[in-house]
């Protein structure tokens, strides 16, 4: 190869840059959105990578991990690949124990299923798979870089260390975050974690401490740190979600071209840019495989609402459905509740209760709930009787709305700082019924039990002491089985409000919780609640509890 196409391909090399991939993908005139990535004319070389420099940043916070097999004696490179069939198949069958966050254990789901171009290569490829196979540790940065040192991992977000290992000397973590499920672990260096931290926590010490065997891992391993997963998304996040640059086989293919081509440096160059490019690749994959797990459980929750107004949706990270709570559209009774069978009367309305002043409300002494579109035009506190089944007015009636279920469009989504949360897919107008907090009923004994265990839990707990906050007997706890009202996160400037509700149970201690819009809502905006409504005021503000990110003008700084 002549210098001059040598140097030619050096800057080749040095002018990927997903920056400005990502940066095109904001511009207004930008006409395609996840293919914007198209190819400068390398006529003139035999080089056929795109002309992209990859942001600095995300090659240092990429760990990619390329290896075949760790066995707890130790472990065994393998570079001798008699044939592509013989190593398909040690690869497939070296997934002894699947691991969320091995690539090849996407690919193999993903390859069963779709016939996905990309990874059909890597593992056809000669060139590819003993690059792969090649048991190298690469670019692992044991310095922290500056990007790094500005957004350090806080400790107090990890939740667990789930499993550790160490592979060619490097210890790996398997990080369960706090307020990510389970379905995204990440595996973090242990340098990552400590340089971040200055100190690990006595927490993760003892859990990290332990002389657990190493755990045998075949298979070829990728793996993304959080900050990478963060990084990406950042880039290449739009409003319809997470739009990758596009690789084509030729990218990849170019790139193992050229791999050993060269000066030590230019080799260097490439490699770091096909290991970001196996980094996209599997983020590709695991996106696939949660876009899927978030369709599966937004079709699940609509079925069991017997509604479609519900869309999931994860622009921020790639962790699939919140799928650990059991979806719950009514109230779950627990042990020792006991429900009173109170005779309920009906109205004798004729005009489907429109103009009567003898309906159930104002039955029992309080004015019309409702006015013509159904929204609540009584101020919150206010108890809600609505017609029921002894009345003799039918579903058109004025006085029932919560009875006949939720309507309205929403969305739960994951937001940038509280986790997941819930927002309008339509405008909203003040007072409409937006729906039910479900959960289980549990007597007062069983939820001091329960918060002994476990303190976070009174985040999901309601008292049911609106009505009267002396004698109240049951709490309703939305930890475990619950719809999407679980979802909804705190605001000191709530758009939310709570009333009780009772239809066809009139047992003082057991009323229904409906949430009404108490302000009109745009299309998009979050949906939010006042953790404290109805409760004393004075808990707010005591700055001991769980800083509040709210972001409102009026915030109180904590909450809880
Ligand atoms: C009832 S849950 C709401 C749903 C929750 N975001 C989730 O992902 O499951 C309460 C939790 O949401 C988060 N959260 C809700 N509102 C918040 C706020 N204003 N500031 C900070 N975190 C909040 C906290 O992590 C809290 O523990």
């Amino acid at each position: 190869m002549s210098d001059t196409s040598e140097k030619l391909q050096e800057q080749e090399v040095m002018n990927l840059d997903f920056t400005e991939v990502a940066q095109s993908l904001h511009e207004p005139n930008s006409s395609q959105v996840t293919n914007n990535i198209e190819p400068e004319d390398h006529s003139q070389t035999s080089c056929t990578a795109k002309r992209y420099k990859l942001d600095k940043n995300i090659e240092a916070s990429t760990s990619i991990v390329t290896l075949h097999s760790i066995h707890t004696s130790g472990t065994k490179e393998s570079n001798d690949i008699d044939s592509e069939e013989e190593t398909i198949e040690q690869i497939d069958n070296g997934i002894s124990e699947p691991l969320h966050d091995t690539a090849i254990l996407i690919m193999s789901v993903v390859l069963k299923d779709i016939d996905h171009a990309l990874y059909n290569f890597i593992l056809s490829d000669k060139r590819a798979l003993k690059y792969i196979l090649s048991g190298k540790v690469l670019n692992l940065e044991t310095e922290m870089t500056d990007y790094q040192k500005d957004n350090p991992y806080d400790l107090k977000e990890i939740d667990e260390i789930v499993d550790h290992v160490i592979i060619f000397g490097v210890r790996f973590y398997l990080v369960k975050w706090k307020n990510w499920s389970k379905g995204f672990c990440t595996w973090e260096c242990f340098n990552d974690i400590c340089n971040s931290q200055h100190l690990l926590g006595d927490n993760v010490k003892d859990k990290t401490n332990d002389s657990k065997q190493l755990r045998k891992i075949d298979g070829m391993h990728i793996i993304l740190s959080r900050r990478f997963v963060s990084k990406m998304f950042n880039l290449f996040r739009t409003e319809d979600g997470l739009a990758l640059p596009t690789i084509s086989i030729e990218d990849l293919s170019g790139l193992f071209d050229n791999i050993n081509i060269g000066c030590e440096m230019r080799q260097m160059a490439f490699k770091r840019n096909l290991d970001s490019y196996l980094g996209v690749i599997s983020l590709n994959c695991f996106q696939y495989i949660q876009s899927n797990e978030l369709k599966q459980w937004e079709i699940t929750i609509n079925v069991l609402s017997n509604s479609y107004n519900i869309k999931v949706e994860n622009n921020m990270d790639l962790e699939g459905p919140p799928d650990t709570i059991v979806y719950a559209t009514k109230y779950i009774y627990g042990k020792n509740v006991n429900i009173s069978n109170d005779l309920v009367i009906g109205c004798e309305c004729t005009d489907n209760c429109k103009n009567s002043t003898k309906c159930c409300n104002e039955r029992v002494g309080y004015s019309r709930l409702y006015d013509s579109n159904k929204c609540i035009i009584v101020d919150p506190g206010y108890p809600i009787f609505e017609c029921n089944k002894n009345c003799k007015c039918n579903t058109d009636c004025y006085n029932r709305v919560v009875q006949l279920g939720s309507t309205v469009r929403i969305s739960i989504y994951k937001t940038e700082k509280c986790g997941w949360g819930v927002k309008a897919s339509e405008y909203i107008e003040k007072g409409r019924f937006i729906a039910l907090y479900t959960g289980k009923i549990i007597t007062i004994e069983e939820s001091k039990t329960r918060l002994k265990e476990n303190a976070s839990l009174s985040e999901y707990m309601w008292n049911l002491d609106f009505d009267d906050k002396h004698n109240y007997e049951y709490i309703i706890d939305g930890s475990k089985y619950a719809n999407f009202t679980r979802f909804i996160n705190h605001s000191c400037n709530s758009n939310l409000n709570v009333y009780t509700v009772r239809i066809n149970c009139l047992d003082k201690t057991l009323p229904e919780l409906a949430l009404f819009a108490s302000k009109n809502i745009l299309t998009g905006e979050q949906l939010t609640v006042n953790y404290f409504f109805g409760s004393n005021k004075n808990k707010i503000g005591k700055k001991t509890g769980i800083r509040c990110l709210c972001n409102e003008k009026n915030c109180q700084g904590y909450y809880f």
